[in-house]
């Protein structure tokens, strides 16, 4: 174990890599300020872990915010954030899902389909694509009862499913079971393995620590719009390196 390591710098080469993921997201600089309050202030972020990059922090530390600036929904006042794919290739493509799933007033494949027309995949291939689409998400009885009528669970995986219909390269999760059961949330939880699994990068926002646990190939503790500490899952949990770490883990209300 390499305690004097900067508590913020991970050498993955030394952790584990068991695939290059489709994006790496590099910050730098990264200011947003809003009424003349700093509300994240990251010199410098990289996430290049090859396994879900979980961001953790208490209310208000600026998690969904930094989530939404790599989505390019909000702009940064100073900064940048690059989203590059190490192993070559055209543009990153990337896609977010957030707390509550956004479903059209469709069916399930309806909602699947709708996707992949726009992605222009001819009609002819629509049929076997959504059939794959609907096994994967565990859907496949579901096909035609209206996306909005599914359990809580099974909309966040139509949500999931339909987002990889896009062929994303970068997968941003905010809070994706927030509101769903033990078993609900299990059941996501695989799928998301799957997906990190495939290569996809994701990125995500939890407060469940025992998800971070369970998914994450490195934690990023968020505290004030600020990284206090960047690390593989495993240390992070062991061995916390930041103040702010040891006192969020022992939970107590971090300064
Ligand atoms: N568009 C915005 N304009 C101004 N302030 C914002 C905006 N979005 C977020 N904020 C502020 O930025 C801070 C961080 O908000 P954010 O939602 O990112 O926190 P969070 O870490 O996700 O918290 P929680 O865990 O409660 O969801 C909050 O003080 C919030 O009010």
């Amino acid at each position: 174990m390499r305690d004097h390591v900067d508590p913020l710098r991970t050498d993955w080469a030394e952790v584990a890599a068991p695939a290059v993921p489709a994006c790496r997201v590099a910050v730098s600089d990264l200011t947003v300020t809003r009424d003349r309050k700093t509300l994240l202030n990251i010199p410098t972020l990289t996430l290049e872990a090859p396994g879900p990059s979980v961001i953790i922090g208490p209310n208000g530390a600026g998690k969904s915010l930094l989530l939404r600036l790599i989505h390019g929904l909000l702009p940064a006042t100073t900064g940048q954030i690059s989203l590059t794919n190490p192993s070559g290739g055209g543009a990153v493509k990337q896609a977010m899902l957030f707390q509550k799933p956004v479903l059209l007033r469709r069916s399930v494949s309806g909602n699947l389909g709708f996707v992949l027309r726009q992605q222009g995949v001819p009609w002819r291939d629509r049929r076997a694509r959504i059939a794959a689409l609907l096994a994967q998400g565990h859907l496949q009885t579901r096909a035609k009862q209206p996306a909005r009528s599914l359990s809580g669970g099974e909309q966040q995986r139509l949500a999931l499913v339909r987002a990889l219909a896009t062929g994303p390269d970068l997968l941003l999760l905010d809070e994706p079971t927030a509101p769903l059961d033990p078993a609900a949330t299990r059941e996501i939880e695989d799928l998301i393995r799957q997906i990190s699994a495939s290569g996809i990068k994701i990125v995500m926002v939890t407060h469940d620590l025992g998800q971070a646990r369970r998914l994450a190939a490195e934690v990023v503790l968020l505290h004030r719009g600020q990284v206090r500490e960047q690390a593989p899952t495993d240390r992070f949990f062991a061995l916390p390196r930041s103040t702010a770490a040891q006192a969020f883990l022992s939970g107590d209300l971090l300064r």
